[in-house]
């Protein structure tokens, strides 16, 4: 069985002119979480939103080079795109429910995915616990299945924005700074959270915030403009940088 769940190989993208991601090739390990850090406009963005292939939605886009994921590269003409953003679910620097019941946010994805099938209520109460469940959010809203999803708190939101991917067994889950919203202690239960679904799941968080990579994550990218200059372990990154621009990125002397 494969150990990574993501490989890049000289990928490469492009807006219209700017080159935003040059040459990186790299292999993200399965059931891990690993952090991408770097500058502002370094593309850490960018490099997410080629996972799930969300970067074509600009119409100037242009990428060469290979993604590998569950075995294929995901730029080959005959991959579904449904197929592939079932299998890699995102999250985002604020919660985006949508203004429905909680119950018919989890249930949404089932429902879009999977055509013309019936599902009896039964399946669907069994997908909203599990999902709720896996985000240790069943106690909390069991008795409010049928609240708006937008009246909760914010931990709560984006901990369904979570849990609505899981029903369709996605294997990499990115985050694209998903804690910006939150205070300090929902921080950390979304920070405890994501160890909880490492394991099952392949995470991969973009953060501003050094300390939450170092807290969270088990490897880490470092990136500068638009190119990877280091991936390792979280802890050589921190204590033993091999580049001297890493060193200087998280010793601070730049943003
Ligand atoms: N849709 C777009 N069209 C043109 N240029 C873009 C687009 N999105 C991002 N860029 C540019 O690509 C570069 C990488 O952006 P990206 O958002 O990926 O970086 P980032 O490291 O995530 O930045 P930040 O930390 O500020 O969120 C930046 O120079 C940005 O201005």
């Amino acid at each position: 069985m494969n150990e990574y769940s993501i490989q890049t190989r000289n990928l490469n993208l492009w807006y219209g002119d700017f080159q935003a991601l040059k040459n990186i090739s790299t292999d993200i390990l399965k059931g891990k979480i690993t952090s991408l850090i770097g500058p502002s406009g370094c593309g850490k963005t960018t490099l997410l939103r080629c996972f799930n292939r969300v970067n074509e939605r600009y119409g100037n886009v242009r990428t060469t080079g290979e993604i590998k994921i569950l075995d294929k590269n995901i730029y080959d003409s005959d991959i579904s795109l449904i197929e592939l953003r079932k299998a890699v679910g995102m999250v985002f620097q604020r919660p985006n429910p949508l203004p429905i019941s909680v119950y018919e946010n989890i249930v949404f994805g089932l429902r879009i995915h999977s055509g013309e099938r019936n599902w009896q209520k039964s399946e669907l109460d069994e997908a909203v616990e599990s999902a709720l469940k896996g985000v240790s959010l069943w106690n909390d809203l069991k008795d409010k299945l049928q609240a708006k999803a937008t009246s909760l708190l914010l931990e709560q939101q984006q901990k369904l924005c979570i849990a609505r991917l899981l029903p369709l067994k996605p294997q990499v889950i990115l985050m694209d700074e998903p804690c910006s919203a939150l205070d300090a202690d929902a921080t950390k239960r979304v920070e405890d959270l994501m160890r909880e679904l490492a394991g099952e799941y392949t995470i991969l968080i973009v953060t501003h915030n050094m300390m939450q990579a170092r807290r969270v994550s088990e490897e880490c990218l470092f990136m500068m403009l638009g190119e990877l200059v280091e991936h390792a372990p979280t802890e050589t990154i921190f204590s033993s940088p091999k580049d001297s621009r890493t060193a200087d990125y998280i010793e601070g002397r730049y943003g």
